[in-house]
């Protein structure tokens, strides 16, 4: 299947899921076939544009049925309106995470009831929102996007304080009528606790009930479990095992935050507890993967990306591993999620990083790696400027700029290789993700690239917007990953290598990031191609010959049309060509014998 034929069979699905919850829709006849050709749909209620659902209008229909699934629109990530109004239909709101492009939504006038969806808050386009004549509960999340322009709330059974954002405050009190327990500004109630209510919490606290009883126990329960956690993970901490990663000087090179992450690692713990299995890969048959003894093993937090955090974790062995655990995944069944990782597993490559295994429940998903003692090419490249600094030299980076290409070319391969075995039709090669802190380094500082080829395990949305840190120009404009995009973050890749500059995306303040795939085509043009090149590498002698091949071979891949750059695996001839500098091995050896005829005397 192409891209596009999953955006149109996940939407299909989501459609017809949506018709299902429905008793009789006057519809279902008439949604039938595809639902989109083109800009048009033979479907009542639908608008479509570029074969993509972009409105669902279904009001006054007399619909009457219960939508049970929260995420059950999670595929439409295209849609801009949603409109059910005037039915009705009951059961909780929607989740409406994955619909970044909403800019209407009106479920007025049905018989909703549970909280309004906290994801609202995170609709950065979101121009209307009618939902006024339900039986909604609970407090209005505090949304306060600056587009929301029409609000209305009206008619339910909300209560608590409005917060008070720009937004919400920007209505007039007409938008929160009818919802008695509901109270502050733009409403005339003030928030006080009525003596009534005063009353019942004395009545509540001093008469013990079944429910307070209850409640007091399970107060109880919680703190001793906290307490019984908290002595656990102490417990656990002052293994020898602990005292391996402190004393190992590696451990804070190779971490982007050194920052331990403990509450979020127990709150996993707890989640995974109930059902305790690693899947193991083909090719790590060899492993033994004891989940159990994975999360009691100590642990610290490696850093946070846009997909999930990373912890690393030592064994009763003494080896070090990584726990990558997954957020903001698509909705996946468990096989899809297994059928894919199996796929992944046929990847095979001296400059790939394999994943060991994986664990999938409907709490947690997880990657499990091996740790990389050299932490990340981020981290070698920029840590440490101000001082306290290994070294990074010329030579060395241009066998991680092989090694890369090698591998990024080997992932290309598989994804064009007709007689390959991945019969998968959802698979999708193309890394999508690379950058500086997805390229690990082992302890010869060989480059091993993670996070790639898991494009589809995410909301297309989602996928578009954080993957793919060096983004090009085409990438920016359709969202779309391909070999070629790839080709262009390789390019950005080499020029940070290269010149040492930040980019864009993950520049800290004051870095003075740019964005290095078109930074450096205005560099070579203003001709101050001679200052480009990163201090450390060309400060104490001659630029070498290999640097300006290597910027050469960075400005290609870095073309603006994706034609006109290099295949990967032409890449990886021109870059292997690039002979490492002599005068640098001789410096490094007069370094090490220097060295020992200080320490001998
Ligand atoms: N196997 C590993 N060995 C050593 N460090 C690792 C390993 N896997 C991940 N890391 C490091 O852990 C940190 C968090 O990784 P994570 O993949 O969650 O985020 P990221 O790479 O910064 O962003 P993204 O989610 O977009 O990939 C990064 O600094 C990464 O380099």
């Amino acid at each position: 299947d192409s891209e596009e034929d999953r955006y149109l069979k996940d939407e299909y699905y989501a459609l017809t899921a949506l018709k299902q919850a429905f008793s009789n829709p006057p519809f279902a006849a008439n949604w039938s076939g595809k639902q989109c050709s083109v800009n048009s749909s033979s479907w009542s209620g639908l608008q479509c544009i570029n074969n993509r659902v972009v409105s669902v209008s279904l009001s006054g229909l007399g619909l009457s049925g219960l939508i049970g699934d929260p995420l059950i629109l999670a595929n439409l990530t295209e849609l801009t309106l949603l409109s059910l109004k005037n039915n009705s239909i009951y059961g909780t709101m929607m989740n409406f995470s994955y619909n970044q492009k909403l800019t209407i939504i009106d479920l007025s006038l049905n018989s909703f009831t549970g909280p309004i969806s906290t994801s609202l808050t995170t609709l950065n386009v979101l121009q209307s929102l009618h939902l006024n004549r339900n039986q909604f509960n609970g407090s209005i999340p505090p949304l306060n996007q600056s587009t929301l322009k029409s609000f209305d709330v009206s008619f339910n059974s909300l209560s608590g304080e409005i917060p008070s954002t720009v937004t919400l405050r920007s209505f007039g009190p007409r938008a929160y009528f009818g919802n008695p327990d509901l109270c502050g500004v733009p409403t005339f109630k003030t928030c006080v606790i009525s003596e009534e209510k005063h009353n019942k919490i004395k009545e509540f606290l001093l008469k013990p009930s079944l429910i307070s009883i209850l409640i007091i126990l399970d107060i109880i329960l919680l703190l001793v479990q906290a307490y019984s956690l908290y002595v656990f993970y102490k417990k656990s901490h002052n293994k020898d095992q602990r005292q391996k990663i402190n004393d190992n000087p590696k451990t804070t090179t190779a971490t982007t935050s050194t920052t331990t992450n403990t509450s979020s690692y127990i709150d996993m713990m707890m989640h995974v507890d109930r059902q305790m299995k690693v899947t193991l890969m083909n090719g790590s048959e060899g492993e033994s993967l004891d989940l159990k003894e994975l999360l009691q093993s100590p642990a610290e937090g490696l850093g946070k990306g846009n997909f999930g955090s990373c912890y690393k974790t030592m064994m009763d062995s003494g080896r070090p591993l990584v726990v990558k655990r997954l957020r903001n995944l698509r909705p996946l069944s468990h096989e899809e999620f297994n059928k894919h990782m199996q796929s992944l597993s046929v990847l095979q490559h001296p400059n790939l990083h394999p994943i060991l295994g994986y664990h999938f429940s409907n709490e947690e998903k997880l990657l499990i790696s091996a740790f990389a003692t050299n932490g990340n090419l981020f981290n070698r490249l920029h840590g440490g400027r101000g001082g306290n600094r290994r070294t990074f030299q010329w030579n060395t980076r241009l066998e991680v700029a092989k090694g890369v290409a090698k591998a990024m070319a080997y992932l290309h391969k598989m994804t064009t290789n007709e007689n390959n075995n991945l019969n998968d039709t959802n698979f999708i090669i193309p890394h999508g993700n690379l950058k500086a802190s997805n390229v690990l380094l082992d302890d010869n500082d060989t480059p091993l690239l993670t996070d790639y080829a898991l494009t589809p395990l995410f909301p297309p949305s989602l996928a578009a917007n954080f993957m793919l840190a060096y983004k090009s120009p085409e990438q920016l404009r359709w969202r779309k990953v391909s070999n070629k995009s790839d080709v262009w973050s390789y390019g950005c890749l080499l020029v940070e290598l290269i010149t040492g500059k930040f980019p864009k995306y993950s520049s800290p303040e004051g870095g003075n990031g740019v964005d290095l795939g078109n930074w450096i085509h205005k560099a070579v043009r203003e001709e101050w191609t001679n200052e480009v090149f990163d201090m450390e590498i060309s400060g104490k002698r001659k630029t070498d010959k290999g640097m300006y091949m290597l910027l050469q071979i960075a400005l290609r891949c870095c073309e603006r049309s994706p034609e006109k750059r290099p295949e990967m695996e032409e890449v990886v001839e021109e870059v292997v060509a690039i002979k490492p500098c002599m005068a640098e091995e001789d410096e490094d050896e007069d370094e090490v014998e220097a060295e020992s005829t200080s320490t001998s005397n």
